[in-house]
């Protein structure tokens, strides 16, 4: 059960500013397509999960509503923006960097926007990072290129140094694109600046193409790279389908959430396994089936998510990038091997086609709906800093745009659930047995 203060946003004072947004708002008080400041976006949908809560509606816990208040914070012309992308990249930067230049530009009329190279590293003097003033002119049209303009990294940064950068440079707004750990970093931040008692506002909009971040229906670019990821899924079965005893084998990145694995191979339904970390196999198990599957029907194509199997794979000291994140052995490489072998142990013909889209599936610039996506998340960015929000980030629940604590945000990793709808549809899309023989 989440209580009423872990679902509340911090916010830095009462909003005593008209907003410049104001006059759009009134005729959307009472339509269904727009949550007013004053309701609630409800945690639960499904009439068993709200009766289980035995409450009033009233009572029932709900997110704070996204979206433009009447009365803001800050004065437009008093304030001063940064902007950071941190952690590993995603379709979709550059068109939150672009959305919120132009929102706060065009519509609050703020015009000191500074971009901080190279994620936390733009803080700290050591690293020499120049800071970026960003204009609508500078960021015209860099949607159309996948990274992002102001560059990232990984490692930690001390939050005290990060401060004292933001008060040297009177910012009062950080927006941080980022994700789980970028955000844990952001916390520290707005924390840092409370124990301060500093007035900045710090926002994230949660960056993920393994869409492991909770409360959201789904994380911007994760669209667009699960559609990459699915190229090379067609590719591996055309190539399959075409010799005799031929696999597919099929690698995707997804550390600890097989999301991108399942949506890829739901989009062309040419998968004939899909092997996640939050589903465990047994190895032989899936080698018999495999085998089985090839001598009967030709072929066969596997999607497996980096962080599937790990236990499968010879025991190795644990080994951590510079963000603190496990780096895991490759599970592909690891089964192409097995396969090979498993085959020519029984006199079964086979021929592995081994894809690896890797970066591939990030590096691209975001579709058509990612690129709505993260504008309206921008704005929505916009609107709970100019109102003085902090620690919090944006989101989609529901459908409904809202405003997550940062707390809430990194409290659990989102994952497939073994026994929900989504891992229904690939077992009935695939075929493969939802328990494996020995
Ligand atoms: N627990 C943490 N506290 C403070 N900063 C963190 C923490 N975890 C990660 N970070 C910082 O956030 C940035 C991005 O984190 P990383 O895990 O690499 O990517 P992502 O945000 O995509 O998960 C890095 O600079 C990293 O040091
Ligand atoms: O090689 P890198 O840059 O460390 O990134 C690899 C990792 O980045 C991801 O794409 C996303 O991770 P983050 O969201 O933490 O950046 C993972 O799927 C993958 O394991
Ligand atoms: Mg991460």
């Amino acid at each position: 059960m989440i209580s009423d203060d872990a679902l509340a946003v911090r916010t830095l004072g009462p909003c005593r500013i008209d907003s410049p947004l104001a006059a759009l708002l009134e005729p959307r008080r009472t339509t269904e397509h727009y949550v007013d400041e004053d309701d609630r976006v409800l945690l639960d949908d499904t009439v068993a999960m709200v009766a289980a809560h035995g409450t009033p509606v009233d009572k029932l816990p709900g997110f704070e509503p996204a979206g433009p208040r009447r009365k803001i914070y800050f004065h437009p012309s008093k304030v001063r923006v940064g902007i950071v992308t941190c952690g590993g990249l995603c379709p979709g930067l550059n068109d939150v960097i672009r959305g919120l230049v132009m929102e706060l530009t065009l519509h609050y009329g703020v015009h000191r926007i500074a971009g901080f190279r190279n994620g936390y590293q733009g803080f700290i003097a050591r690293y020499g990072r120049q800071v970026l003033d960003l204009t609508p002119d500078m960021v015209r049209g860099i949607n159309e290129d996948g990274g992002t303009i102001l560059g990232t990294s990984r490692g930690e940064q001390d939050p005290d140094e990060i401060v004292d950068c933001l008060e040297q440079m009177g910012i009062n707004v950080l927006f941080v694109i980022g994700g789980d750990g970028t955000m844990r970093g952001a916390l520290r931040i707005a924390d840092t600046v409370a124990e301060r008692g500093l007035k900045i506002s710090v926002i994230g909009v949660p960056k993920t193409i393994d869409n492991d971040i909770p409360y959201l229906d789904h994380s911007f670019g994760f669209q667009t790279a699960f559609a990459k990821a699915a190229e090379s899924i067609r590719t591996a079965h055309v190539e399959a389908r075409s010799v005799p005893g031929g696999v597919g084998l099929v690698r995707l990145m997804g550390r600890h959430s097989g999301f991108i694995a399942c949506y890829a191979a739901l989009a062309n339904t040419d998968a004939d396994y899909v092997l996640i970390p939050e589903v465990p196999f047994p190895l032989d198990g899936f080698l018999n089936h495999l085998a089985d599957r090839v001598k009967r029907r030709g072929h066969a194509v596997v999607v497996v998510a980096e962080g599937a199997g790990q236990e499968h794979l010879p025991a190795a000291p644990a080994r951590y990038d510079a963000s603190g994140n496990t780096m895991l052995r490759d599970i592909g490489l690891f089964l192409r091997e097995r396969i090979g072998e498993h085959f020519a142990a029984r006199g079964d013909e086979v021929y592995l086609k081994y894809v690896d889209p890797s970066y591939a599936i990030r590096s691209v610039p975001a579709n058509s709906y990612d690129s709505v996506y993260c504008l309206r998340l921008a704005h929505t960015a916009v609107h709970a800093a100019m109102a003085g929000r902090t620690a919090m980030v944006v989101g989609r629940w529901h459908g409904r745009f809202v405003n997550i604590p940062i707390p809430l945000a990194i409290s659990r990793r989102n994952t497939v659930d073994p026994n929900g709808d989504l891992w229904l549809s690939v077992l009935e899309a695939t075929g493969q047995p939802h328990e494996w023989g020995a």
